[in-house]
């Protein structure tokens, strides 16, 4: 028996919603059969597709109520090596108060951070990161040796519940790339599995896994579409387009691939999977695009932040500029909001 038989015929975590939908009899092989009979995606439909949905304009009461949706939809991130508490303090005090001069600007869905700042995180939050607080706000860690996920397994888990115990709500993971290129569907899976293990908390719950599939690195649509299938069979609460270290990080084609991915799930299973575009996007005319993109793809009911964010360091400011050029009829330019 060859090495490549013995892994085929290798069980891999029995995840309840790949048995529901492969069978019980999970492996590798039966995994990457089932992965490999989904139809291709035709690329030029799917770019002509987006393009004719990025184009739809909005009326200006839509847009008011697009600019606040944008904004409750966020996830603030900082992901810098430079990244320092104080920084985190200042990210999470613009997430509770986005414009002072503003107390009706909705709040952020979460800020972002890297593993090690999430107890600065918890802390600065204070009662806003109280469970059922009013306009509670979740910290989102990056975990699994993000934004390369090159390390041990073991290090990846321990990433993930270092970050849960310390107070994060939702984990940001990044798909081993070198195996799901390699083929080696069975062993993404398994690691997708054991990082969703890793997400448990001592009462039993769980911290929301976003699965980041780094699609700029996936070279083609089949293996956005293909990976977005082994994210969610895995177990996965969220897909994610890109940490935003990697160019092109997320468009509007490869995210209405993962939604329809996602409508094809909810079709197949009834459940509802998110999705998180994240990196590049900084201009609100981008991100109502998205919001477009989503109300046509699954729906409008997609568009509250337990189905959908966005990762973006700065598209905040952006927004808070278009709202106050809306409320007050005029642009107050940049030096009204805080540069980050
Ligand atoms: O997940 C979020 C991204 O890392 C942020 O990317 P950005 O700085 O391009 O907005």
């Amino acid at each position: 028996m060859t090495m490549e038989t013995t892994r085929a015929g290798t069980t891999v975590a029995p995840a309840s919603r790949a048995l529901d939908v492969i069978g019980g009899d999970l492996t590798e092989r039966s995994l990457r059969r089932y992965l490999e009979g989904i139809p291709g995606v035709d690329a030029v439909g799917l770019e002509a597709r987006a393009a004719a949905l990025g184009t739809r304009s909005i009326k200006t009461t839509s847009k008011a109520w697009a600019l606040d949706t944008i904004i409750r939809l966020t996830d603030l991130t900082t992901l810098e090596g430079a990244d320092t508490p104080g920084k985190v303090r200042s990210l999470v005090a613009k997430a509770m108060v986005p414009d002072p001069d503003d107390m009706s600007t909705p709040r952020v869905a979460a800020v972002c951070v890297y593993g090690d700042m999430v107890p600065h995180a918890v802390e600065a939050l204070g009662s806003a990161h109280d469970d059922g607080a009013p306009g509670r706000i979740n910290v989102a860690a990056v975990a699994t040796a993000f934004p390369s996920g090159r390390a041990s397994r073991s290090v990846k888990l321990s990433d993930t519940s270092d970050a849960v115990a310390a107070g994060a709500d939702e984990i940001d993971m990044v798909i081993d790339r070198g195996a799901f290129l390699s083929g080696r569907y069975g062993q993404v899976f398994d690691e997708i599995v054991a990082v969703k293990e890793a997400c448990k908390r001592p009462d039993g719950t769980y911290a929301h896994l976003k699965v980041i599939l780094e699609t700029g690195e996936l070279n083609t649509y089949d293996n956005v579409r293909r990976a977005s299938w082994l994210g969610i069979l895995a177990g996965g609460d969220f897909i994610k387009t890109s940490t935003g270290k990697v160019t092109p990080a997320a468009t509007l084609p490869v995210t209405l691939s993962m939604l329809e991915v996602v409508r094809d799930w909810h079709r197949l299973t009834g459940e509802k999977i998110g999705v998180k575009p994240a990196g590049g996007i900084r201009a609100s005319k981008d991100a109502i695009k998205y919001l477009v993109t989503v109300a046509e793809t699954v729906g409008e009911e997609w568009l509250q932040p337990d189905l959908f964010r966005f990762g973006a360091s700065s598209l905040l400011n952006d927004v808070l500029l278009q709202r106050q050029k809306l409320t007050s009829g005029r642009y107050s330019g940049p030096a009204y909001v805080t540069i980050d």
